[in-house]
């Protein structure tokens, strides 16, 4: 467990995060979601020691801190040298040496799918191959606490989905993830918890399915032509992508009810559907904005 304890931050004027109190437990991936300048990098190289000027305190409380394994935002690779020689740096800093080096080294490249650029310079590497070696370089030494800052920013799909079964396969090997993006679809894919971040402070935490309960709820969403008095009786939550969001708690009947009424009136909405509570919504009802207008 990790507990994260009134942890400020400033840089001058700027206070990057105000009293954080978190609690990360063991085995789960943790997401860190929030708009840019929220304070997600500054929390993550914290807790990754690479910033070390902040108020509070962090406490790993496993009897055997666990080793530490960090990504970070920018990639930080040497670009005139091979992936297998920048896997070889890494694992060396780490203190791996002799067949144990070299075995890692393989079964690295294996894992990121890059065995068969294993000899080329990085600089002949894509964005999502380079994301994927720097992830990799993190893994050398086979850490018990990864920490990621954004690792799928400008990847290709394919590399993105290949981080994905990474992120996956740690979890099923009961590591410690940490997991920083604003890409809320992420955050729900792969996290067991999460904290909101924003203007430096923690919003909210807890877990998916626990948030998804108490600040979302099932909605209709219709798009078309309706009359503005619809507006009036139903629930409507947010007004989306030139629709509307109305809430429910039967959302088959609300769905039944707007089609009678579609059909009564003669009306064909472009859209009539059911819509499952996103992260996404809670994001909304806690700050009153849509994380991507903010982004
Ligand atoms: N080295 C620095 N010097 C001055 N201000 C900084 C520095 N690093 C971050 N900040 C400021 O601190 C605040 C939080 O930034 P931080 O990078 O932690 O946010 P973030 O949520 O990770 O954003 P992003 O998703 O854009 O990386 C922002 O206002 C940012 O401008």
């Amino acid at each position: 467990m990790i507990t994260i304890q009134n942890v400020n931050k400033r840089y001058k004027e700027t206070r990057a995060l105000q009293n954080i109190d978190l609690s990360i437990p063991s085995g789960v991936c943790y997401g860190f979601v929030g708009p840019n300048g929220a304070g997600k990098s500054s929390l993550i190289k914290i807790l990754a020691g690479v910033v070390k000027d902040y108020e509070g305190s962090i406490h790993v409380s496993d009897a055997n801190p666990p080793s530490l394994g960090y990504v970070p935002q920018e990639v930080c690779l040497e670009e005139t040298l091979s992936a297998t020689t920048n896997l070889h740096f890494y694992g060396k800093i780490q203190g791996l040496k002799g067949e144990k080096l070299i075995r890692q080294v393989k079964t690295v490249l294996d894992d990121i799918g890059l065995t068969n650029r294993a000899n080329s310079k990085v600089k002949t590497f894509s964005g999502g191959m380079k994301r994927r070696l720097n992830i990799g370089c993190a893994l050398m030494h086979e850490p018990d606490l990864v920490i990621m800052d954004e690792p799928t920013v400008g990847v290709d799909p394919q590399s993105r989905l290949h981080i994905f079964q990474m992120i996956r396969s740690l979890k099923q090997q009961g590591k410690t993830i940490i997991y920083a993006s604003h890409y809320m679809e992420e955050i729900e894919e792969l996290c067991d918890e999460v904290a909101f971040i924003d203007g430096g402070k923690i919003v909210e935490q807890g877990s998916i399915d626990d948030l998804l309960t108490s600040y979302a709820q099932p909605a209709v969403f219709i798009k078309g032509d309706i009359p503005k008095a619809w507006l009036d009786f139903e629930n409507v939550i947010q007004q989306k992508d030139g629709g509307w969001l109305f809430a429910s708690s039967n959302p088959m009947q609300l769905l039944g009810k707007l089609a009678q009424r579609c059909e009564e009136q003669n009306i064909m909405p472009s859209q009539l559907s059911l819509m499952q509570p996103r992260l996404e919504d809670v994001f909304f009802t806690l700050t009153g904005t849509a994380l991507r207008d903010t982004a």
